[in-house]
């Protein structure tokens, strides 16, 4: 899982331990990204819907602009190509490419499709997350998004479940259904007809993209990016940058080609001038918006890197009762206080982290016990 091997045996303890602190560093820096990334991201939407005055505008009104902020979600990603820069590359291994791999698709054509897949379901999931959040149904789906990454990680990763992650799941699912946080955007008045299939579809498919693409990156990092040359046959953490810019590139050309097609760019001037606090907010809190999806994003693309796209998913499920804690805290939305119900939910997203945790401690503790046995052995022979 690790990107680092010891090539020495007798450092090889060492290297171990060593790495596995980097690694420990590594996931607690991702999880916090992917908690400020979405307490951010829930506090400029709820400014920006507020400002936007949606509750006084139409029905009609109050469902559009959905393609502007799918493109704010991925927009951002130029600020991470001097990062992708700062970060090491291991030496490009030169064995010839056809050695490396079984397949007979070349490495660079599987990478390119690998991003281009992952760049469309990126851009379903960034547009129809942004419709959804305006249903009322969505807080009650968003849910179901951990079972379904769940069984995709069963079957395309081949994750294996033991009952720690099954509790964590559970503590997660509860966690996210009595937790989530106050959404401005919401219509007051919901008109959703609950036999109509066009919002279900809208309520489903994000999730159903969303999980698809946590199982995909997955996939994508352990069979797809360590057999390029360039990475010779490493897990680095670069190659995490690389799928983020790249994807987000596919991502906005979408969602950019969505805004001209639907003709919903037409629409931008009326809401900066619409929007209360006037223009300079407007653009600032779409500002903020883009480089908050983008911490968000790498928080939640090195949780798959580094564990899996379950892990991944139940992190970021787990945010929120945090969120709804710092939106009360932030506005003063009527009948939103953080009660009884919603600290129920923070005690069941920690008793889910811990649960995740103590399997990945046990899973690490396995290793280097592994290890020093291998290293016995040796000695004995
Ligand atoms: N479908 C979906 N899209 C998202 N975009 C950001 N967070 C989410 C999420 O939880 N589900």
């Amino acid at each position: 899982m690790e990107e680092f091997q010891g090539p020495e045996p007798r450092s090889e303890n060492r290297s171990l331990e060593f790495n596995q602190r980097k690694w420990w560093i590594s996931v607690f820096v991702c999880g916090f990204l992917i908690f400020s990334g979405d307490s951010l991201v829930m506090l400029l939407l709820n400014f920006f819907y507020v400002q936007d005055n949606r509750s006084e505008s139409n029905q009609d009104r109050q469902y559009k602009g959905t393609w502007t902020q799918a493109l704010i979600q991925n927009v951002a990603f130029p600020i991470l190509i001097p990062l992708f820069f700062m970060f090491p590359s291991p030496k490009p291994n030169q064995e010839p490419v056809s050695d490396q791999t079984n397949n007979k698709r070349p490495p660079f054509l599987r990478v390119v499709l690998l991003y281009v897949s992952l760049g469309v379901l990126v851009s379903v999931y960034s547009k129809l997350y942004a419709l959804a959040k305006l249903y009322v149904g969505w807080g009650i789906l968003v849910s179901a998004q951990l079972i379904l990454t769940s069984l995709f990680s069963a079957f395309i990763n081949r994750v294996k479940f033991n009952r720690w992650i099954i509790l964590s799941i559970i503590f997660t699912l509860a966690a996210d259904f009595f937790g989530g946080p106050e959404f401005a955007g919401t219509p007051d008045e919901d008109e959703t007809d609950p036999y109509d299939f066009k919002a279900w579809l809208i309520l489903i498919f994000p999730t159903l993209a969303f999980s698809l693409s946590l199982s995909l990156m997955q996939l994508g990092f352990e069979k797809v990016l360590v057999k390029t040359k360039r990475y010779g046959n490493k897990k680095v953490f670069r190659m995490v940058l690389e799928m983020q810019i790249c994807v987000s590139f596919i991502a906005t050309f979408i969602c950019l080609v969505g805004l001209l097609a639907s003709g919903e760019f037409k629409e931008l001037k009326g809401d900066s001038e619409r929007f209360k606090k006037g223009k300079t907010y407007y653009v600032l809190s779409l500002l903020g918006l883009a480089l908050s999806w983008q911490v968000w994003a790498v928080g939640l693309s090195g949780l798959v890197f580094l564990v899996s796209g379950v892990f991944a998913d139940v992190v970021h499920m787990c945010a929120s009762p945090v969120v709804a804690l710092f939106v009360v805290l932030a506005f003063d939305f009527m009948d939103d206080d953080f009660g009884w119900q919603r600290r129920g939910a923070l005690l069941g997203s920690v008793l889910a982290l811990a649960s995740y945790f103590y399997h990945l401690h046990k899973t690490k503790k396995k290793e280097s016990a592994e290890l020093n046995k291998r290293e016995n052995n040796n000695g004995e022979v």
